[in-house]
């Protein structure tokens, strides 16, 4: 099996652990590669995971870079910012002195032109990511993996790096990592909290088509997954 799921007590001791089990992956990346690429989820469970990370010491913070593994099309004045949110939360104290490589790159929409130039960026990320952290809507979309996305497809199975994604579970125009991207990484964790995330992951887990939860692109890909949990 290539799901290992790991249960916590609370969210502090959850947000403690993913994040030293994060800081390895960084610390060895960096021994071995000189520097090491994150990318994380946004959305409201990786607040206190971000600060315990961003607290860590023991890491070569201006070796990293951070980006994210999705972001709706806000620029950072916006609170449906996922880069807000971790400037905020983990680019802070020791982290601060990280790099941040945004996926939004301006304007009202993720046209053509604007998913080109993020991509132009993310080409100088340090390939693999030492670590991926996903996250799981209770619709089980994952990054911004939607039911219903214009160009899910797409995102399960082009290179990308990245590309826009509209659905109507999505709010507002979404550009995500492709799926093959986020696969190439040293470590994937799914972060979730609470009773009915471990319904939707066990539902995830079971029969049924990948667009129906897309997600299950992600459990079924082969690539060894741990999933982080407490209620
Ligand atoms: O930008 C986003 O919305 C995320 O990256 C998204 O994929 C998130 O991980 C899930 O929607 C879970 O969100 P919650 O943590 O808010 O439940």
């Amino acid at each position: 099996m290539t799901i290992e799921r790991r249960s916590f007590a609370d969210k502090p001791t959850l947000a403690k652990e993913l994040a030293e089990a994060v800081a390895d992956r960084i610390r060895t990346a960096i021994a071995e590669r000189g520097a090491a690429a994150i990318a994380v989820s946004g959305g409201s469970t990786p607040g206190k995971f971000f600060q315990a990370l961003g607290k860590t010491r023991d890491i070569e913070w201006d070796k990293v870079i951070v980006t994210l593994v999705d972001e709706r099309w806000v620029d950072e004045t916006s609170d449906r910012s996922n880069a807000l949110l971790v400037n905020e939360k983990m680019l802070q104290g020791p982290a601060a002195t990280a790099r941040f490589f945004p996926l939004y790159s301006g304007g009202d929409e993720p046209t053509n032109e604007a998913i080109a130039k993020t991509n132009a960026l993310m080409a100088e990320l340090p390939q693999p990511f030492a670590a991926v952290i996903l996250g799981m809507g209770n619709d089980g979309h994952t990054a911004s993996f939607f039911p219903g996305g214009d160009t899910l497809n797409a995102a399960l199975t082009e290179a990308g790096p990245t590309l826009a994604i509209r659905a109507p579970g999505a709010g507002e125009p979404r550009i995500t990592f492709t799926l093959p991207r986020l696969l190439e990484t040293d470590g994937l964790y799914l972060h979730i909290e609470g009773d009915q995330k471990a319904s939707v992951l066990d539902a995830a887990l079971g029969d049924g088509p990948v667009e129906n939860m897309p997600i299950r692109a992600v459990l079924r890909s082969g690539a060894p997954v741990t999933v982080y949990w407490c209620p």
